[in-house]
């Protein structure tokens, strides 16, 4: 049952503590790859300022978890973004990109870079339309593979977009 929030929710940097509940918001989409509720507590820990919850009445429905190239500070990788089932289409994931690009954690990036396979439209749509809307050029090139998934993983292809440069604040 789709949620409507327009006014409810609450956009926030995650911390260590979140990340059981992160786990569960990934694990309930079954789109993304689910890593150990270990890692999202490290994201909330060492990352945060580079993440962003997403909060309805004291539930996680959404998290983006990202981080600066540490080969170049210009380039920011969002490795997942998620929204809960029951919040989908109402703009919540683009907020949290939006106020994400917005902290100070996130001055001077003018390259925004994701993985996105081909299954995953929520966020094909998210980033294709982020870049349409503000006259930014994307480009789309191989990323990583299927062939460098284990064998028997089914995994599919993840793509690297990348949106950039970006001349103006977000
Ligand atoms: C943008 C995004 O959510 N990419 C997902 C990459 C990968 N399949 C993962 O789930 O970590």
């Amino acid at each position: 049952m789709a949620v409507n929030t327009e006014t409810e929710i609450i956009y926030r940097n995650p911390i260590a503590k979140d990340g059981a509940s992160v786990w569960e918001l990934i694990r309930d989409t079954e789109t993304l790859d689910l890593n150990s509720p270990y890692c999202y507590m490290l994201l909330g820990d060492y990352f945060n300022d580079t993440c962003m919850i997403a909060e309805h009445e004291g539930d996680i429905i959404g998290f983006i978890s990202a981080f600066r190239s540490p080969r170049n500070l210009e380039r920011l990788f969002v490795w997942q973004v998620a929204v809960a089932r029951t919040h989908q289409r109402q703009g919540i994931a683009k907020n949290m990109l939006t106020y994400l690009l917005k902290q100070k954690a996130c001055h001077g990036v003018r390259f925004i870079e994701a993985t996105i396979s081909p299954s995953n439209k929520a966020s094909h749509r998210l980033f294709l339309s982020f870049a349409e809307e503000r006259s930014i050029p994307s480009t789309v090139t191989a990323g990583y593979g299927a062939d460098m998934f284990p064998d028997r993983s089914n995994h599919e292809d993840e793509p690297l977009f990348v949106i950039g440069p970006i001349i103006n604040e977000i």
